[in-house]
């Protein structure tokens, strides 16, 4: 099997493209091996570029632990820049299906004719607790909400943008929180699916750090739909504005949370690493 190794802003997965050639159907277990960072590829997790009815491609995602994703806002850049650098859709404006729906996203090349950087509507926000879900309310939505996980006090704003995401604003990303913290908020109760934590240093109204505990894959360097998912709970908040830049341990993302189409704009680079051959029988 043919993969490729990219990331978004530090947020690396293995590629497999599934237009042109069959892969194993146990996805769940070609992710988990094929992910570990000793026995494997090394990645945060597993990203399968197949066929689409409706779009000129289609995104699945599954985490480092083999559970899959209905969103990964990093994957859907590098599906993107795959798909046109390899001829699947050459085209700047692209749609890709995911779990959430179908994207639209606008490619930016270079004079070397190669993606470097892409845009992609990630939609509208989904603010009601049961459908992101949690139970923290019992309806309506979860600003800024007083809860304690492990004996410690936060205020959490939890935000779906396909997938959910618990974003805490604090004084100072430590290892502490995100590592302590980070896996039992990820499995605590009152999140049904689990959750991916997004842990916030606010710099200004329009600049924020971001350190992420991703729900089956530990902590990432990046993830672009918790990065969306801040820019609007930063607005819902009101500690920062409409758009704002992300500094995320791999690297800059762009947001921008639309007022007229409720919308979130993310912009970040796409980049591939090297590319190989995965042979199945050699793992002993
Ligand atoms: N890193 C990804 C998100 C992966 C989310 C996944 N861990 C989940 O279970 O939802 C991103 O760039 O959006």
């Amino acid at each position: 099997m043919k993969f490729t190794k990219m990331h978004g802003a530090g947020n690396d997965y293995v590629y497999v493209d599934c237009f042109n050639q069959t892969i194993p159907d146990n996805v769940a277990e070609l992710a988990r091996k094929i992910s570990h960072r000793h026995f494997g590829v090394g990645g945060d997790g597993l990203i399968c570029i197949r066929p689409s009815d409706v779009a000129d491609a289609r995104m699945q995602m599954l985490n480092a632990d083999g559970s899959e994703s209905e969103m990964c806002g990093n994957g859907i850049r590098c599906v993107a820049k795959f798909a046109y650098d390899h001829n699947l859709a050459r085209k700047k404006s692209m749609r890709i299906e995911t779990g959430a729906g179908v994207l639209d996203l606008e490619l930016s090349t270079g004079d070397d004719d190669l993606v470097h950087e892409v845009t992609v509507d990630m939609g509208a926000p989904e603010l009601e607790a049961a459908k992101i879900p949690t139970t923290l309310t019992d309806s309506g939505r979860v600003v800024d909400h007083a809860v304690e996980f492990d004996g410690h006090q936060f205020n959490v704003t939890c935000v779906s943008m396909g997938n959910p995401h618990c974003v805490i604003f604090v004084e100072k990303a430590t290892d502490e929180l995100v590592l302590g913290l980070g896996p039992k908020i990820e499995n605590d109760p009152r999140f049904p699916h689990r959750i991916n934590v997004e842990f916030i240093e606010v710099i200004s109204p329009t600049e924020v750090r971001q350190r992420t505990w991703e729900r089956g894959s530990g902590e990432t360097w990046a993830c672009g739909t918790g990065a969306s998912a801040v820019c609007v709970a930063g607005v819902l908040t009101g500690r920062t504005e409409r758009t704002i830049l992300n500094h995320l341990l791999g690297g800059d993302l762009t947001l921008q949370w639309d007022e007229a189409s409720d919308h979130v704009k993310m912009t970040g680079g796409a980049t591939e690493v090297f590319s190989g051959d995965w042979d199945e029988s050699l793992d002993a």
